[in-house]
């Protein structure tokens, strides 16, 4: 069998046209080039991931079914450098670990925006409950009082 080539996230993201596509995903790169045009979710999501780098967490968000996950091995091209300790490679290494930062704060405020949404969606019953509680409080209070003035 032959080795897979190890390629650093930087080449990978050369390779995100519609006429030469590569993803990386779980540590492993792909070129889903002739894949582009039959993925059911669409090519511009699988050019956007390209670009950016790894699409591990694309791949994952969308939940894909494990035919999916099968259909990666037949676009199986090399695997991830994760060291970039190659001599000369200094400069590549430091530009992926902006690149990683740059990943990690969009991952990081993808986060914050569905949980301030979440509490969104958590605080407005709440609020609701809070009125409809002070309401029927109100209410019984002057309830209470018209029947014991009456005794
Ligand atoms: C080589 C990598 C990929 C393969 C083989 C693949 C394969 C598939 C397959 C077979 C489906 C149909 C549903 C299913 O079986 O789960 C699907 C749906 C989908 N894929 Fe991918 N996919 C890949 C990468 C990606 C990436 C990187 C994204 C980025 C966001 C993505 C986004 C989607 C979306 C949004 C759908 C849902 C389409 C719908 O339900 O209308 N896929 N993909």
């Amino acid at each position: 069998m032959e080795e897979l080539k190890s390629f650093p996230l930087s080449e990978v993201t050369l390779h995100s046209s519609k006429s030469d596509c590569w993803l990386t995903i779980h540590g492993k790169v792909y070129d889903v080039t002739n894949f582009l045009e039959e993925h059911p979710g669409g090519e511009d999501v699988l050019l956007e991931s390209a670009a950016k780098g790894d699409a591990t967490n694309d791949f994952e968000d969308v939940g894909h079914s494990s035919t999916a996950t099968s259909m990666l091995s037949s676009y199986l091209i090399g695997t991830l450098d994760r060291s970039s300790s190659k001599k000369g490679d200094v400069g590549q290494q430091s530009s992926n670990g902006v690149k990683n930062v740059a990943a990690k704060t969009a991952t990081l405020e993808r986060q914050v925006s569905s949980s301030s949404s979440s509490m969104r969606k958590f605080i407005v019953p709440f609020i609701s409950l809070v009125v409809a509680f002070v309401a029927w409080y109100y209410y019984s209070h002057s309830g209470k009082k018209a029947c014991c003035s009456h005794h």
